[in-house]
């Protein structure tokens, strides 16, 4: 392709440092790429999430892409709305980082070493959540800003820890800060932590073409392809109290011989703070399938918890 691709990202340090990676990729591929950074108004405030909306990263870059600004935008997966923009194509899914959450505690403490009363920073209702879950007496408080400003909270002394993407934390070269690496058996992570979402215009094919060919990995993009469609199904958003992890496992077929599946781990909390958790396995090639499926049952759940509590009331 003999043209400037024009790769659009968030300023972010985070944002830029993924970005980085895709365009050094594509330039090892012989590709002419150049970065163009877009401001969100998600960079522009502090309020909660909750508050600015799903999309508040994503919706600007999505607009420069549908305009022709840029051709190609790098995405956080998980900021991500659901919905799918019609005037764009998911051309890549590049190979996940690690999609767990990692904690970032004063004098190199974990979370079962942390004393009760401790002050753990998170925006996230879904790590909120799950912390208060594990009965610690830990007292979960609200933080916003970027890994830098809220890594910094725990250095100065103002939070014990902070849970942040561990994927996040990596990506800005400082997992030595890390103090704990949460088991998602305890934090189950967002729908798509750790995965990039690789856009350009639906009917801009060369790009997608070159952007799937040199990008693109299939057991990721099949994992987070479950998780976002059991986020979907329980159509809760990306702070919403849901989290799910997909892991491409290999199981014995009827001839007993080996064949990859897909292993999806889903916990959704009640309006109660009570967490519902649930699990199923399917095909690699039915993940959207596995992932509503999953949400049903979770659904189900909480059809029964709901009902449970009501005869408690
Ligand atoms: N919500 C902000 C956001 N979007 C993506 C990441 C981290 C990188 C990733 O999960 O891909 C983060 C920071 C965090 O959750 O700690």
């Amino acid at each position: 392709m003999n043209r400037t691709l024009r790769i659009g990202t968030r300023g972010s340090a985070l944002a830029l440092a993924q970005t980085g990676h895709v365009a050094d990729a594509l330039r090892a591929a012989g590709a002419d790429v150049e970065i163009v950074t877009i401001s969100t108004p998600g960079d522009r405030s502090s309020a909660p999430i909750a508050e600015i909306g799903v999309g508040v990263f994503t919706s600007a870059l999505r607009d420069a892409l549908a305009n022709g600004e840029i051709d190609v935008a790098v995405h956080s997966y998980k900021d991500l709305p659901t919905a799918r923009d019609p005037r764009l194509s998911l051309a890549a899914v590049p190979p996940r980082e690690d999609p767990r959450d990692a904690l970032v505690a004063r004098d190199g403490l974990t979370l079962g070493e942390l004393p009760t009363g401790s002050t753990v920073g998170t925006g996230s209702p879904r790590r909120a959540a799950q912390l208060a879950a594990l009965g610690l007496g830990l007292d979960v408080v609200p933080l916003r800003g970027n890994v830098d400003s809220r890594i910094r909270k725990v250095a100065e002394g103002v939070l014990d820890a902070v849970v942040l993407a561990r994927a996040g934390i990596a990506r800005l070269g400082r997992t030595a800060e890390i103090t704990e690496t949460l088991e998602p058996i305890q934090m189950l992570p967002a729908p798509a932590q750790g995965a990039l979402a690789v856009e350009c215009r639906v009917d801009d094919v060369d790009a997608e073409h070159l952007l799937q060919s040199t990008l693109d990995d299939s057991a990721s993009r099949a994992a987070v392809t479950a998780e976002r469609a059991m986020l979907a199904e329980l159509e809760a958003g990306c702070s919403a109290p849901v989290g799910a992890l997909a892991d491409v496992v290999e199981d014995l077929d009827d001839q007993g011989a080996v064949v990859l599946r897909l292993s999806l781990r889903g916990v959704m909390a009640t309006e109660d703070g009570d967490l519902l958790r649930a699990s199923a396995t399917g095909d690699l090639t039915a993940a959207e399938e596995l992932g509503r499926a999953l949400a049903v049952e979770l659904l189900d759940l909480s059809g029964l918890a709901a009902a449970r509590s009501e005869g408690r009331s």
